[in-house]
């Protein structure tokens, strides 16, 4: 355990002696956890950390778009675009190495969902399903199906390790909320969840802030602190030691995210990508996805925050964004290439600084709430070790059926609660429609398969949901939906599957 006196002496010479000014004011058992804190952090590298804050702040963002150019389209697989054939191709290879037990997924989810409100992990977060599920059981259940298909194809019984990297904030809930719910069926040896690092919040001029007086205002590393707690936590080795060769990393609030997608899978592997990137297409040029694109000849994400409008608004001669390459964070990775960034490159990537607003202390001792940023926040990016990449790929999906992300409270014209739901919805709509079911309102009218609604994702007209325990891309549903009539609100779940099966 760290003493006061070696606490003292290194943020001393770190320049940060006012982190102890409260100490005389704490109570034993304030000052225990405040040392415990402090021995948390990297004190060696306190100093760097806040003076390379000050002077990220200090210095103007860089331009990168005046190098930007689109990723050349042969590089970028489409299950739009590319041939029916090559599809059906990457989703058996995807299949094949998720049978081989070669496949794992990571699960980004150390954030704080301060845009939509909660005090809770997102993935806890309940939208309003007809089922009401949470985030966690949708992609708990898709992992499940996905195995069972591979399964069911390869005479198998593989298994997808789910790695979760969590943070301060929601490892503790986290953990408790899959407890509580048995793992949503999953093997519990099959979920591992580890902690992301926190660091210190400083101020404009280079000052570690004091949340409280016995307490450093800490925030996660950002995303990209995935690479450090890769190592710190051992999950590369546990990877080794399992034969997963390739990882599908994603975040947590993207309601249709498709959990190990074999056809993205397969794709980076057919292609020998050591990293690759799920992309949709940009609806318009201040949405807020990151661009994948090159810059300097070198592939990379220019995130929303980082590209000038004009660039975001630059059109081809059809009248297409020029970067319409969105970034849904869904990543692909090689093991190899993990380790490879682990060794050699974790040190270089890059940090974002973002000014926030961060309650604190005063050095009289009284707690503040500013109005205005007072602070600087430092993130690493997971999309940054792109430029290290030997050979990167981009897969193309499509948004309707892959990308409707959480990110605010409802009454947000996007990206809610309301919009996630209705996308899921929709989704199921269209897959019941195609089946061959025939969709009835509550007035028992039938819904027609080209009501906008259904066809463009947008809010859907009629509440059809289907559990992933029995479709994972809208496959199998003909044989329990064809020439159905179904009321709504409709929930195909197992036992209504086991049900219209004993029908047909
Ligand atoms: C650092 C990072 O991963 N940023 C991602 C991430 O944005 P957030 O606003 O940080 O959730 O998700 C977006 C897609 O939902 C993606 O477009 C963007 O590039």
């Amino acid at each position: 355990m760290l003493s006061f006196g070696e606490a003292k002496q290194t943020l001393e010479s770190a320049g940060q002696a006012h982190v102890l000014q409260f100490w005389p004011e704490l109570s034993e058992e304030e000052r225990d956890s405040f040392l415990r804190e402090l021995a948390q952090l990297d004190l060696r590298g306190l100093r760097g950390h806040c003076e390379a804050a000050a002077a990220a702040a200090a210095s103007p963002p860089s331009r990168l778009d005046r190098d930007m150019e689109p990723i050349p389209p042969e590089l970028i697989g489409s299950s739009r675009k590319s041939d029916r054939k090559a599809v059906c191709q990457w989703e058996s290879e995807g299949l094949l190495q998720i049978s081989k037990n070669c496949v794992g997924v990571l699960l980004l989810a150390g954030g704080q969902g301060t845009r939509l409100g909660v005090q809770y992990p997102k993935g806890m977060y309940n939208v309003g399903l007809p089922s009401g599920k949470t985030l966690y059981q949708i992609q708990a259940e898709r992992i499940r199906k996905i195995q069972q298909i591979a399964d069911c194809k390869h005479g198998t019984a593989c298994s997808i390790p789910w790695y979760i990297m969590t943070s301060e904030f929601t490892l503790a809930p986290t953990k408790k909320f899959f407890e509580e719910n048995h793992y949503f069926g999953l093997e519990s040896a099959n979920i591992i969840m580890f902690e992301q690092r926190m660091i210190p919040a400083v101020t404009f001029d280079g000052k570690v802030i004091m949340q409280s007086k016995g307490k450093i205002a800490m925030a996660p590393d950002g995303n990209g602190g995935l690479y450090k707690a890769l190592v710190e936590n051992k999950v590369l080795e546990d990877m080794k030691k399992r034969g997963v060769e390739f990882l599908h990393v994603y975040c947590v609030d993207n309601i249709l995210v498709k959990m190990a997608d074999p056809v993205f899978i397969g794709f980076c592997v057919s292609k020998g990508a050591d990293c690759g990137a799920k992309v949709v297409e940009k609806t318009h040029p201040a949405e807020p996805v990151g661009v994948v694109c090159r810059v300097g000849g070198i592939p990379q994400v220019v995130e929303y925050s980082e590209i000038q409008l004009e660039t975001a608004d630059l059109r081809e001669p059809g009248g297409g964004l020029v970067y319409s390459a969105g970034n849904i964070c869904n990543h692909f990775f090689t093991r190899t290439f993990l380790e490879d960034v682990a060794e050699k490159f974790e040190s270089q990537l890059k940090q974002h600084v973002a000014a926030k607003k961060v309650p604190y202390v005063d050095t009289h001792g009284n707690q503040v709430t500013p109005t205005k940023p007072n602070g600087i926040k430092m993130e690493k990016f997971v999309f940054d070790v792109f430029p290290f990449s030997r050979n990167f790929v981009v897969f193309e999906a499509m948004r309707e059926e892959e990308f409707s992300p959480l990110k605010n409270a409802d009454g947000a014209a996007a990206d809610s609660p309301t919009t996630a739901r209705s996308s899921l919805l929709a989704q199921h709509c269209r897959w019941a429609l195609s089946a061959g079911a025939t969709l009835l309102d509550e007035h028992g009218n039938s819904i027609p398969a080209t009501a906008s609604g259904v066809s463009s994702g947008k809010s859907p007209l009629a509440l059809c949901e289907i559990s992933p325990l029995v479709s994972y891309f809208g496959e199998g549903l003909e044989p329990l939906l064809k020439g159905k009539k179904l009321a709504t609100p409709f929930i195909l779940n197992e036992k209504m599957a086991e049900e219209l099966q004993n029908q047909s």
